[in-house]
């Protein structure tokens, strides 16, 4: 088996020119502070929270709603990022995915409440194996799980407790995250499926 890279970024498909927007950058901002409203409401405030983003898209997201959940409590929620790639179920497919390092915020994830934080929930495999990745680092209080956009078509037992916007989509679409911390932009557009 090929060892993904640590240095070289995984290639993104470019979006294909007949996608469709379907969140612009205020609907992302809006749904990142519904999130991080609804994060503090189920935590009763935040107290023992630790924000964990998925490479690549979701580290730029949890980021944001620290500072989204910062700008409600006053106080600074632990933000880190965890890699998945090792974990993943598919590696043998992919093996040219390039693997990130995991940034754990100092304060640990021993009985905290980890929020996980990604883009896109599709199969749930990238999930799967970030539950697999938590387990080897700590043991959190609770696991939760924060995505921008649900499109459905799950393969695994898996659900997101926080979604900024459930998108039905049929398998043969694609849904593409732009952040302008990575991108230069924010938007999500779906490309791809009969008739499009
Ligand atoms: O639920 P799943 O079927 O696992 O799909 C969701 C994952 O797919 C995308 O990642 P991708 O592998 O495209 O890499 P990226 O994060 O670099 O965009 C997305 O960012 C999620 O992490
Ligand atoms: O449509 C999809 C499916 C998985 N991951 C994405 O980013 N988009």
């Amino acid at each position: 088996m090929t060892c993904p890279d640590l240095n070289t970024p995984a290639p993104h498909p470019t979006i294909p020119e007949d996608a469709r927007d379907v969140l612009s950058s205020d609907d992302i901002a809006r749904a990142l502070r519904r999130i991080g409203h609804e994060i503090l409401e189920r935590n009763k405030g935040a107290a023992d929270l630790v924000l964990l983003g998925i490479p690549s898209r979701g580290v730029p997201l949890a980021q944001r709603l620290g500072a989204a959940i910062e700008a409600v409590e006053g106080v600074a929620v632990p933000v880190g990022e965890l890699d998945v790639t090792l974990h993943r179920d598919d590696l043998r497919r992919q093996p040219t995915r390039a693997a990130h390092r995991s940034r754990i915020p100092e304060t640990g994830i021993d009985d905290k409440v980890v929020v996980l934080v990604d883009d896109v929930l599709y199969s749930g495999r990238t999930i799967r194996a970030a539950l697999d990745a938590l387990s080897e680092l700590g043991r959190p209080r609770a696991v939760r799980l924060a995505v921008l956009v649900d499109r459905g078509h799950r393969e695994l037992p898996i659900r997101a407790d926080h979604v900024g916007k459930n998108l039905p989509t049929s398998r043969d679409e694609r849904v593409h995250v732009r952040l302008s911390e990575l991108d230069g932009l924010d938007v999500v557009r779906i490309s791809g499926g009969e008739g499009r």
